[in-house]
């Protein structure tokens, strides 16, 4: 079997829990191999974000364009992009690469509530950036805010949702219910002309849950080339997310809410 190189093009974490840094541990965990472009330098922890450096968007495409002239890429996830520059150089190199396999998590805002995309620029994710993705995972709020509408409330909502995404442009939405007050964790994927399909997990009762969707969409990109279809990356990354929340209680990290605890994956 060859080995597969997963890109992240994403924003840092020095705790470790988030960004680039949590999605280098997702690919190792699920057998793929690391790379990154950095977008933003972020001065964050589990008890929140105290700074954001933007790297300048010319210095964004010297990196994937350094990286990509020599090294196959087998998958892409995209996270934060800090600004509508940054937006506009990754779309660049998705088409001058013909990147496939591309995961975009639309990440706006972290959950201490600190801003990590500027909000004009989410015009930019919207028309620029959704249209190149083979997959999006975006959580309720910001599906509301592409959407200009309200969160969903309930499932049949995320559906309606999802599909009014997918006019967008992505191939497919995983559209996450991590925010919805349900006794599980229930996120839906939804593709043109195709039943929604549920992933549904036991909803884990920890509060450290510091990066969970910088994990789900970073396993998800490790598994696309390493399984028979979306269905079933997306199925093993929720596992894999699970579990790392389960286990996530025995690390001690910080004094806010904690990192997932990543694990060398069993398949
Ligand atoms: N306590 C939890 N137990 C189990 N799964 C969770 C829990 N919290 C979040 N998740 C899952 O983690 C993923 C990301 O969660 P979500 O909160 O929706 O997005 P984000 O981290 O981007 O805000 C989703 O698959 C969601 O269902
Ligand atoms: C650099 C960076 N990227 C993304 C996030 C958001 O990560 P997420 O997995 O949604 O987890 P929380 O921060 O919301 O706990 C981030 N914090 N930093």
């Amino acid at each position: 079997m060859g080995s597969f190189n997963i890109l992240s093009i994403a924003g840092t974490d020095p705790s470790g829990g988030a960004g680039i840094q949590a999605d280098l541990k997702a690919f190792s965990a699920l057998g793929g191999y690391g790379t990154t472009v950095v977008t933003a330098l972020v001065a964050q922890t589990t008890t929140g974000v105290a700074a954001v450096h933007p790297v300048p968007p010319e210095f964004v495409t010297r990196q994937l364009t350094t990286l990509l002239d020599d090294v196959r890429i087998d998958a892409v996830k995209i996270g934060m992009l800090a600004d509508t520059g940054v937006i506009e150089a990754v779309a660049a190199a998705l088409d001058a690469y013909r990147l496939r396999n591309v995961v975009l998590d639309p990440v706006m805002v972290a959950k201490s509530g600190d801003r990590l995309l500027a909000a004009e620029a989410i015009e930019g994710l919207r028309t620029v950036l959704l249209p190149r993705a083979d997959l999006i995972t975006p959580n309720l709020p910001e599906a509301a805010d592409l959407l200009g509408e309200d969160e969903a409330a309930d499932l049949e909502e995320m559906e309606e949702q999802a599909r009014r995404l997918l006019k967008l442009g992505p191939a497919r939405v995983l559209l996450k219910g991590g925010h919805l007050s349900t006794g599980d964790s229930t996120d839906l994927l939804v593709e043109p002309d195709a039943p929604a399909v549920p992933f549904t997990a036991e909803r884990v009762p920890t509060e450290n849950t510091h990066g969970t969707g910088c994990t789900l969409s970073s396993a998800i990109a490790a598994l696309l080339p390493q399984r028979a279809g979306v269905a079933e990356a997306v199925r093993d990354a929720k596992s894999y997310l699970t579990e790392a929340l389960r286990r996530a209680d025995d690390l001690e990290v910080g004094r806010g809410k904690g990192p997932v605890h990543h694990f060398h994956a069993w398949w």
